[in-house]
Order: C-alpha cells, then structure tokens, then sequence
C-alpha cells in the first residue's frame, strides 16, 4: 500500500484553502501505487488526487514532471492536471513533504490487457512522444545503461539468494547491454514506466495515462521497449506475439519506426528487462518484509530477459517489415 504520510484533516483544510475547490468533504488514502503517497479527496467542487512526494522522489525534479502533466494536458492528451491555486506554487506543502492536487481521471487500470488494449496503449505513447517534442524540460534518465551496473552492486552478494547463480547470469548481461546500447536514435521525453496500473481505460476505450514520475529524457524506442516487457507477457511468463503485434502496430500508426529503431528494438526490450529486474532486486533485498509496501518479484523481470535475450530480429514480435513478412 502506498500512504507513508499520514495528513490531519486540520492540515489539508489548511492547504485546500488555496484552491478553489470548496470545502473539503472527505478523503482516503490510496492502496495502489509505490512511490508516493496518494488520497483521493471529495471537495465541494470535486474529486481530485492528493499526491504528497515522498523521499524517492527527488524535490528538484517535481516542477519537470508538473510542468510535463500541464504541457500533455495542453496537447488534449488524457493525463492528471496539477490544479492551480489561486495564488502562488502549484507545489505545496503538506505534512513535511512537498503536495500538488491533480484532476481525478476517470476509469481503471486492466489487469488482463488484450492485443487491443496493448494497440491502444501503443497509440497513446506514440502519442505522448509526439506531443512532447516542443516542452522545454529535460531530465536525464538515471535509471537507464549507465545506472545498472550501480543498481547491480548496490544489491550486492545478496543477489544469489533470489536465485542461485543470478550475479553471474545479470553480469553476462550487463556486459552485453553495456557494448551494444544503440546510438544516435530519435530522443525525447519517455513516460519510462507505462505498466498496465498506469493506463487508465473506460468503456473499453483508452482514458487515460497516469504517473509520470519515472519521465526523463531518453531514446523513444525505448519507452516502446518498456511497453513490450509489462503489456505482451501473459502471466505463466510466455510472450504474446499477437499483443507485441498490436503494441508496436498501435505505435507506428502514429509515429513510424525508422529501420534504426526497428534494428534496435531487441536490445533495447533486454534493457528494460534488465532495468526492471534490477530494481526490483534491488528493493526485495533492501526493503524490510515487516514494511507494509508490496514489493515485486524481481523473478518476473529474470524471466522476461531471459526470453528476450534470444530474440534476434524484431520480427520475431509478429510484425511485418517493409516488403518482409513477419
Ligand atoms: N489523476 C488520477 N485520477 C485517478 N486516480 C489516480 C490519479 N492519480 C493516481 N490515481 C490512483 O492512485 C494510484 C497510485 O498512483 P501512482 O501515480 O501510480 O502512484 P505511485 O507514483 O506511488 O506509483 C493509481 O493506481 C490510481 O488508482
Ligand atoms: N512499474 C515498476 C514499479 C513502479 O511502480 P508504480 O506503481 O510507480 O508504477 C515495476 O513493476 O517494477
């Protein structure tokens, strides 16, 4: 469960009072979610997400993120807006942590996405991709290639006791994603953790994307990459080739893939594989099991990499390059 502040209703009057929402009639802390602490909140001029940032989030980068949210919600795509005050910040102050309020977006996340799910949700990255090109902000990526080897020993020798011989088989790895990271591919703005809780859908239909708070700067293919770990495996760990085609087809119906992204796209999915499985492992030795945040089987993660290490031509995701067939 993700509340690690507690906020006294005295408190969050208090900030409320800045805003034009009315008065505060309830709120309740949010189960879902890992990183920050969120409440939904009921206003006489109403619903809205309460998100106190906490210590993993670094405070010098809330106004890159909140001003990636206004700038995505200005382009009409479907994302939390930061609520202005009347006056002053849009971040605030609440309980000791930094807080913004954000606009409640409508409908639920799918916990068994289908190829159209993944279609629509390749849709609405490319989407993001191209509705960013002109926001000004920039973050660099400190969880990408060249964090992992720090991740990785910041495990430490514990790593062997997720499963045996795991250091060397994510060392043989690492190396191989160390010498072949492509280069020089389309850059921008990546949300960096499109997973399915992160998607909203209403009525069948894509309504939204949330959390952004892993955005940086990055290579766009990999955001695509991401994508392709969390939405095309099926829960027994086998890989979906109908959801990858919808996935990456989704994406190019609005944003083509050049041959350099297509080439690429193998190793940059062993990266993501590879990022994820080491953040996990990460926060499975170091986060107490008395803490009450749900930690992830890093397991999944080892699983993935270990599919996408034999994937050698983009093909094998089932779809179709110009004039070969899939
Ligand atoms: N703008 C929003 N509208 C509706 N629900 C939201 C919104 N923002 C967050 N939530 C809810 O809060 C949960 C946690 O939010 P999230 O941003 O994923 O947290 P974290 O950054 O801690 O992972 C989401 O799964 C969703 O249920
Ligand atoms: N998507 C990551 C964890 C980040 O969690 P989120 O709740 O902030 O999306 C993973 O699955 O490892």
């Amino acid at each position: 469960m993700a509340v690690y502040t507690d906020v006294p209703e005295p408190d969050l009057a208090a900030f409320l009072a800045r805003y034009d929402v009315g008065r505060l009639l309830s709120y309740k802390g949010i189960a879902e979610g890992v990183e920050n602490s969120n409440f939904l909140l009921r206003a006489e001029g109403g619903t809205f997400i309460l998100t106190l940032y906490e210590k993993r989030v670094n405070r010098d980068d809330l106004p890159f993120f909140i001003g990636l949210m206004e700038h995505l919600a200005g382009k009409g795509l479907s994302c939390p807006l930061p609520v202005q005050p009347r006056e002053g910040e849009t971040l605030g102050e609440l309980a000791g942590r930094p807080a913004a309020l954000f606009t409640f977006l409508e409908g639920m996340w799918t916990r068994r996405p289908s190829a159209e799910h993944c279609r629509a949700v390749g849709a609405a990255l490319a989407g993001m991709h191209l509705a960013v090109r002109d926001y000004a902000g920039e973050r660099r990526n400190a969880l990408s290639v060249d964090a992992w080897r720090g991740l990785f020993e910041g495990a430490g020798p514990r790593a062997g006791e997720v499963e045996e011989g795991l250091p060397a088989e994510i060392e043989g790895e690492l190396r191989a994603l160390e010498s072949g990271w492509p280069q020089g591919l389309p850059s921008g703005v990546i949300h960096a953790d499109l997973f399915p809780d992160n998607v909203f859908f209403l009525s069948g239909e894509l309504s939204g994307l949330i959390d952004f708070y892993f955005a940086c700067n990055d290579i766009l293919a990999y955001d695509l990459a991401i994508c392709l770990c969390a939405w095309c495996f099926e829960q027994d760990g086998a890989f979906n080739v109908t959801k990858a085609r919808g996935l990456i087809d989704g994406y190019r119906s609005v944003r083509p893939l050049s041959e350099a992204e297509l080439d690429a796209l193998p190793m940059l999915a062993r990266g993501a594989a590879m990022r994820f499985l080491l953040t996990r492992l990460y926060d499975w030795i170091h986060i107490p099991d008395t803490s009450f945040v749900t930690k992830k089987d890093p397991r999944e993660y080892l699983r993935k990499s270990r599919f996408l290490r034999q994937v050698r031509d983009v093909r094998e995701y089932g779809i179709e390059r110009e004039g070969l067939p899939a």
